[in-house]
């Protein structure tokens, strides 16, 4: 079990936090050049909720996740996070969020402790502080062993998880996971997601979740449809389900996405 906490300044304006929506996108838009991937995005997420991101390849999660963690700015619309304007407020925007990206980010000649410990220092955790944190969380996945061991020596699955640690370790109350699983097998990806729910009911964490696989779905309390830049559904599986007349997840993400069979992924025709 990974265990999270709540952001030192969150700890100091409680009231102000637990008020304001953990994640709130309001006409969000974004083009390349002038291709447009999305398209007027707008939904919110709220405190301690397990939300889900699901779209097909493309749809336009990732570059979603680059603008809400502020590597790019919406050209209209505006992002906040605990009621921070992303661009206005970015410090304090982005203190409250953790981020796993898609693209295995661990540097491989490193150990695990020495991969955590600069991300820690980024972060401006002392170094005491940092070691207590960083023994702290990889005991709660059961890594504690692992510390003084190059990454490369790794699974994937065990890869994974030291990146989800270290997007935990400045204590953010909202995780960002873009295709988390990617790549791992059946028993890595239950593990994880098993963690990941275990930290939004324990700790009060919010996280959004970017996948395409329905199957990652199931037991999320929102689920936001994106499909070709658009939000086409937001809102918990059975609402989405019922709103599209469908009988199951799988039906209506087909009936939304325009796909012919999405179970095990799922390509458009
Ligand atoms: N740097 C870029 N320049 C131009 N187009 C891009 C760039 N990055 C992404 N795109 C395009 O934007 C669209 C959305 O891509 P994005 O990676 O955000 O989708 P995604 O839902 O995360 O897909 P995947 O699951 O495959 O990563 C795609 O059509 C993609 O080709």
């Amino acid at each position: 079990m990974i265990k999270a906490g709540l952001p030192e300044d969150v700890n100091t304006k409680p009231r102000q936090d637990a008020a304001l929506p953990p994640l709130e996108l309001s006409s969000v838009s974004y083009s390349y050049g002038s291709r447009k991937v999305l398209d007027d995005v707008s939904f919110s997420i709220e405190a301690g909720r397990f939300a889900v991101l699901l779209g097909l390849n493309g749809a336009g999660k990732t570059t979603l996740f680059s603008l809400i963690s502020h590597l790019f700015s919406p050209q209209t619309g505006t992002i906040r996070i605990f009621g921070h304007d992303i661009r206005r407020k970015a410090g304090s925007a982005l203190r409250r969020l953790g981020i796993v990206f898609q693209a295995r980010t661990l540097d491989l000649d490193l150990t695990v402790q020495q991969n955590l410990a600069y991300h820690a220092s980024l972060h401006g955790i002392g170094s005491g502080a940092a070691r207590d944190r960083i023994r702290e969380l990889l005991a709660s996945i059961d890594m504690e062993d692992r510390l003084h061991d190059k990454a490369r020596s790794l699974s994937g699955g065990q890869m994974r998880r030291v990146e989800i640690v270290r997007a935990l370790l400045h204590r953010p109350s909202l995780l960002l996971l873009d295709e988390a699983t990617v790549g791992l097998d059946i028993k890595s990806r239950a593990a994880i997601l098993a963690d990941i729910r275990q930290l939004v009911a324990q700790e009060g964490i919010s996280v959004l979740w970017a996948t395409h696989l329905i199957d990652e779905v199931n037991q999320a309390d929102q689920i936001v449809v994106l499909d070709a830049g658009k939000v086409v559904a937001d809102g918990a599986v059975t609402e989405v389900i019922q709103q599209t007349g469908s009988a199951t997840l799988h039906q209506a993400f087909s009936r939304l996405t325009g796909i012919v069979d999405i179970r095990g992924g799922g390509t458009r025709p």
